[in-house]
């Protein structure tokens, strides 16, 4: 997938920009505040209907404007047929007031999920550090992201689970146990194993990516092992029997406590002193490689690299690690955008070829190209 075209309107603090990107690394600079990350966050708010500076998403909106528009334009390798063959997309996005409405190839879209189908990015920015230390939701968020674009049966099951535990958890508040509760839990079991084990398969593939990734740009961390925890004790008993085991505790709670919803996995560091408190680098530095990982896991799947999207790439990492991360990039086929006050330094010290864009004033500019090593 490569971004051919990025169109903002009454986004964040640009009234009108443009940016033409290119296949490979592209960097974009400027001073704090001109807007880098707002152009990443455009196509990310494409690809996943939302921000990823929080849930709300106020506050995109150029102040005194009343509506906004998001354009992106790119390629895709069509899947059938000619292998060299390529098709043009375009995914439009208007927000004004309260409403979002989309299209996609010039056709209205009925749900802005059909966007989020249709584009792939991946996205670290610095707060991205929250897939390690943070809660378990980024992490059922970021397993349930790459399968939905690899499995075409996990959105649909999903979607059923959710349903279901939504029936559930209303009946469990209300205290009205007789209305149906034993069907919504077998119906809640029926979607929740297969998928469980589907997230936990698919997590047992990301190891084989993440594993040599990480050891690759970071070394000195050691090997990983990922550990799935389903949210209920799997090995001992099926989640329809642990929901009736957990009926009466979640009455009283008036929500449901355990199922897939509860689920979370882990990275753990066996051969890593004191691995329960890696540093604010290291920390980056294992997001880093679950994000890339995942994005080399869906290249293999899907025959297609997603959009990979670096905030800020440069800080908190040193010369040598950033320098080894642009390395992998670099050799991927994949089309990046990283963001950053300057060229980060382990980009000087290779020699790459990076279109590079300057952001100022409101516009983005052809930027002026690296110095050479
Ligand atoms: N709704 C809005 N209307 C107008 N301006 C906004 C709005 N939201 C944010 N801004 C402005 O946009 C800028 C933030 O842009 P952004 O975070 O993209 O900058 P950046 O180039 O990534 O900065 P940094 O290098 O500091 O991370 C700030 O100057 C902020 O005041």
């Amino acid at each position: 997938m490569q971004i051919t075209r990025l169109d903002l309107r009454r986004f964040r603090r640009f009234d009108e920009v443009s940016l033409a990107p290119h296949s490979g690394l592209n960097l974009i600079t400027g001073e704090n505040g001109a807007g880098k990350t707002s152009l990443l966050e455009a196509m990310h708010l494409m690809a996943y209907g939302r921000s990823f500076r929080g849930r709300v998403r106020d506050g995109l909106l150029k102040d005194g404007a009343t509506d906004l528009e998001v354009f992106v334009e790119w390629r895709e390798r069509v899947s059938s047929g000619d292998p060299a063959s390529v098709r043009v997309r375009k995914a439009g996005l208007r927000h004004s007031g309260q409403d979002w409405t989309g299209r996609l190839d010039g056709e209205h879209v009925a749900q802005l999920g059909d966007l989020c189908a249709a584009l792939a990015v991946v996205s670290f920015e610095p707060g991205s550090h929250a897939l390690v230390t943070g809660s378990a939701e980024n992490r059922r968020r970021y397993l349930d992201w790459g399968l939905f674009h690899v499995e075409h049966e996990f959105m649909p099951l999903w979607r059923r689970y959710a349903r279901a535990l939504k029936q559930r958890n209303a009946l469990l508040k209300s205290g009205r146990i007789r209305d149906g509760l034993e069907a919504w839990e077998r119906e809640l079991a029926e979607a929740g194993e297969p998928l469980s084990r589907r997230r936990q398969l698919y997590l047992e593939a990301l190891q084989d990516t993440m594993a040599p990734l990480l050891d690759r740009i970071a070394p000195g961390l050691g090997r990983i092992d990922l550990e799935y925890q389903p949210g209920w004790r799997r090995d001992a008993m099926p989640l329809e029997d642990a929901l009736l085991l957990a009926r009466e505790r979640d009455l009283q709670a008036g929500y449901t406590s355990v199922g897939p919803h509860r689920g979370d996995w882990r990275i753990q560091f066996p051969g890593l002193p004191g691995r329960e408190a890696l540093s604010r680098g290291q920390a980056k530095l294992t997001a880093l490689a679950a994000i890339l990982g995942q994005a080399a896991h869906h290249a293999h799947a899907r025959g297609a690299w997603p959009v990979i999207a670096l905030d800020d790439l440069g800080s908190e990492l040193d010369r040598a690690h950033q320098g080894r991360v642009l390395e992998w990039l670099a050799e991927s086929a994949a089309q990046v955008f990283i963001t950053g006050t300057e060229p980060p330094v382990g980009m000087v010290d290779l020699d790459l070829d990076v279109s590079m864009f300057h952001v100022e004033h409101g516009r983005v500019r052809d930027g002026a190209p690296l110095p050479r090593p």
